[in-house]
């Protein structure tokens, strides 16, 4: 896979209209959610180029991540006789990015697509990188295809309409991000303040984070090895993500990462002797600006159960991607349900549920 170009831009109109220059294409559409509709779509207003494209609107946040959602936008594909010279451009946060990018990858065996992140996690983590989706039976991410944006535009235009919470959806990859990096870059994570943003800083980190993402994703883009550490706090947080929906009561997916996060450093811990200090300073950040996701042992049964889905499983044991340290990553680890049950006590301990 060649290199993905990542731009940071701060006048994102001028910026689409040089890259859609460079290519030659017949018809140009751009797909939004209701919200990226009426929030980000207007600052593409100087565009020359995409004054003229063809809208695809679809409903927001994740619930409609699925095969409904898909299906339209194959149909206005096909009922605007798109080809495959046609081009597309994801303005959106990850739902639109990866549900977009796969349908742009699937339309007649594939369409070129751009991605333009609106929201924090959008840009620091599913709009680069390739890997594109739909949530199927009950599962996160369950049907896909890696297939790389031709460009990711990122610009923090769109963030001004985000509230607190896109924001710390977004920052919990940062953190996976930091722990998977190195201790200075995660130290200075712990650091940033949410009661008293200072927005210049976060971006100075969010460039930095996007790094981790593109060098792994250059090394390993179809996840074979070291990609695997980019999903850290995934094979639980995807499980609590998974049971949110079924409770009718859906989390972003930042929250669940976060989450599973400290379950999977309780697991790293108890497998390869992760610090217990880090794992409280952590867990205080995260109750602190977070709170917590409510599980009883009730709901370990079932957790576990869609855990046994996770993309990473090789036969019947749940594979992790566990820390001896900050910066230490170790990829297929499995743990056993019983100590996956011990994980989740610990954490209703930490978070006293
Ligand atoms: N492909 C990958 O590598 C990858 C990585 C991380 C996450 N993901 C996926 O990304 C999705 C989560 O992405 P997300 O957190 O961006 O959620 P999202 O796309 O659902 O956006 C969250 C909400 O913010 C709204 N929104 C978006 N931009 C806005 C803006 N500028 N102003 C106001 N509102 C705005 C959306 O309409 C939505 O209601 C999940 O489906 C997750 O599985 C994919
Ligand atoms: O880019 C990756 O690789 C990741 O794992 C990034 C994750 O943050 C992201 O949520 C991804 O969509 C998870 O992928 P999945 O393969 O576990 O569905
Ligand atoms: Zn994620």
């Amino acid at each position: 896979m060649s290199k993905q170009p990542v731009i940071f831009t701060q006048n994102i109109s001028e910026s689409i209209d040089e890259i859609l220059s460079r290519y030659s294409y017949d018809k140009l559409f751009v797909l939004t959610d209701r919200n990226t509709f009426k929030f980000a779509f207007p600052l593409l207003e100087n565009s020359k180029l995409c004054s003229n494209a063809e809208q695809i609107i679809i409903e927001a946040d994740d619930t409609h991540k699925n095969l409904e959602a898909l299906t339209s936008v194959w149909k206005i594909l096909s009922d605007k006789h798109a080809t495959r010279r046609s081009f597309m451009i994801n303005l959106g946060g990850g739902m639109v990015t990866d549900l977009g990018g796969f349908a742009a990858s699937t339309f007649k065996r594939g369409i070129r697509y751009i991605n333009i992140p609106t929201t924090l996690l959008g840009a620091v983590d599913a709009a680069v990188g390739g890997k594109t989706g739909i949530n199927f039976n009950g599962l996160k991410n369950e049907i896909g295809v890696f297939n790389p944006a031709e460009s990711v535009l990122i610009s923090t235009v769109f963030f001004k309409t985000l509230s607190r919470e896109h924001l710390l959806s977004g920052y919990a990859e940062m953190l996976k991000h930091g722990l998977i990096s190195t201790p200075d870059t995660y130290n200075k994570l712990l650091t940033l303040d949410f009661s008293d943003l200072d927005l210049d800083k976060l971006l100075g980190l969010l460039e930095e984070s996007v790094k981790v993402k593109e060098h792994i994703v250059e090394v390993d883009p179809f996840e074979k090895n070291i990609r695997k550490s980019l999903n850290l706090g995934h094979t639980v947080g995807h499980a609590f993500e998974s049971l949110s929906h079924e409770r009718k009561s859906p989390i972003q997916h930042g929250y669940a990462v976060a989450w599973g996060l400290i379950c999977e450093l309780l697991l790293s811990h108890m497998h390869l002797g992760f610090p217990v200090e880090r794992i409280r300073q952590l867990s205080t950040f995260i109750a602190d600006n977070y709170g917590a996701f409510p599980i009883t042992c009730e709901d370990y049964d079932s957790l576990y159960e869609k855990m046994t889905h996770d993309k990473k499983n090789e036969s019947d044991s749940v594979n992790f991607t566990l820390l001896k340290d900050v910066g230490i990553v170790e990829i297929n680890q499995t743990a056993t349900k019983e100590e996956i049950c011990t994980a989740f006590d610990l954490y209703r301990d930490l978070f006293h549920l």
